[in-house]
């Protein structure tokens, strides 16, 4: 059945950031610490993120949660990452969304700084080749945008002109699939880092106040890992666009088509994963009565985000879903819409 780990990441204040202290993480790595010493009293809380307002604390429970304390994005990808790598080599369907407000280090975590943290995609590419050379196999790469609910690929060549004006979006015709979207095979992960990086200059980004390098759209990175043992596991690696609050980002009117666009697609997913957790519980309900389960039309392609993913929600694919935290007071509704 199709599974969801939740973790947390609340970023460190940027510089000139009004932040107070009413954004705490509780470390899933104190809480087993404290689970694992017979004299210390558990933690009753649990791994998760307490947001205290008004005098009243809410804990809001995760599988794994990160603070500004733990200072790179490796120690995430140690902890929740690696169990789910062994799953694409054992054939599975995995994918890890970064999903939050704008700024709240989406971006960060998936592609690093670009300096002495590295992302997500990275750190796993790096561990695809160190695992590729005993199984024996080959690893290839899709890579696009969906910019108004568009997608784009982001591997053909550079667009010559801005925004999108050189190059038609692709078109799904009647499938769930895109099948004029281009694959890559890499040899190395020198030879993924300059792809990569080519492509991710394509991608489509424009400043608001909130963030100078903001993305405007949804990025969608494909693995496709075939294994000498004729095993084939895919792994997507979404770097969603922020929802946003307009009075926040001061957005212009066309940042705000932009806006509207993302705001839609985010909620669509929303909907879709609601919609599986309910059928989940729908079915282990029925299950223990000895009954039909009565299953919900999940809405996959109400947006082309979660038509493109229908194949990865769902059925016995697995996700890991890190939702990136902002601590500015100016974020504090919105991060707790994140979190609730
Ligand atoms: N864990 C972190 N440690 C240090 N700096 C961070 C961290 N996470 C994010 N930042 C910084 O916060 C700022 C916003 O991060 P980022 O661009 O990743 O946000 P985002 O969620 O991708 O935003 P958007 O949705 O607007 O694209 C950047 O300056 C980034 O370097």
């Amino acid at each position: 059945m199709f599974a969801v780990r939740i973790v947390a990441r609340l970023r460190p204040p940027l510089p000139g950031e009004v932040c107070d202290d009413g954004v705490r993480v509780v470390s899933h790595r104190k809480v087993d610490k404290e689970n694992a010493e017979p004299n210390k009293s558990a933690n009753n809380s649990g791994p998760g993120i307490i947001v205290t307002k008004e005098g009243s604390s809410q804990h809001y429970p995760f599988h794994s949660a990160y603070g500004p304390d733990d200072s790179t994005t490796q120690t995430l990808f140690i902890h929740d990452m690696l169990p789910l790598v062994d799953q694409v080599f054992s054939g599975q369907t995995v994918t890890v969304f970064a999903y939050g407000v704008t700024s709240s280090g989406k971006t960060y975590t998936m592609q690093g700084n670009g300096l002495d943290d590295r992302g997500v995609i990275g750190l796993v590419v790096d561990e695809i080749f160190k695992r590729l050379g005993a199984a024996g196999g080959t690893l290839s790469m899709s890579y696009l945008e969906l910019y108004l609910d568009a997608p784009y690929d982001l591997l053909v060549p550079p667009r010559t002109t801005s925004s999108h004006s050189g190059a038609p979006p692709l078109s799904f015709g009647t499938s769930i699939h895109l099948p004029a979207l281009s694959t890559h095979h890499i040899e190395s992960p020198e030879a993924f880092r300059s792809l990569y990086a080519q492509a991710a200059g394509n991608r489509s980004t424009g400043a608001t106040l909130l963030n100078s390098s903001s993305s405007r759209s949804h990025a969608v990175l494909t693995l496709y890992l075939t294994l000498a043992n004729a095993v084939v596991g895919k792994l997507h690696l979404l770097d969603l666009a922020g929802s946003e609050n307009n009075n926040l980002t001061g957005n212009n009117p066309s940042r705000m088509k932009e806006s509207s666009a993302i705001n839609t697609s985010l909620t669509a997913l929303g909907l879709v994963v609601s919609a599986l957790n309910d059928n989940a519980k729908a079915i282990s309900k029925a299950a223990s009565k000895g009954e039909d389960p009565k299953l919900k039309l999940i809405p996959y392609r109400s947006s082309s985000l979660t038509r493109l993913l229908s194949d990865a929600l769902g059925g016995s694919s697995l996700a890991l879903l890190i939702v990136c935290l902002a601590p500015g007071t100016k974020f504090r509704s919105d991060l707790v819409r994140s979190v609730g």
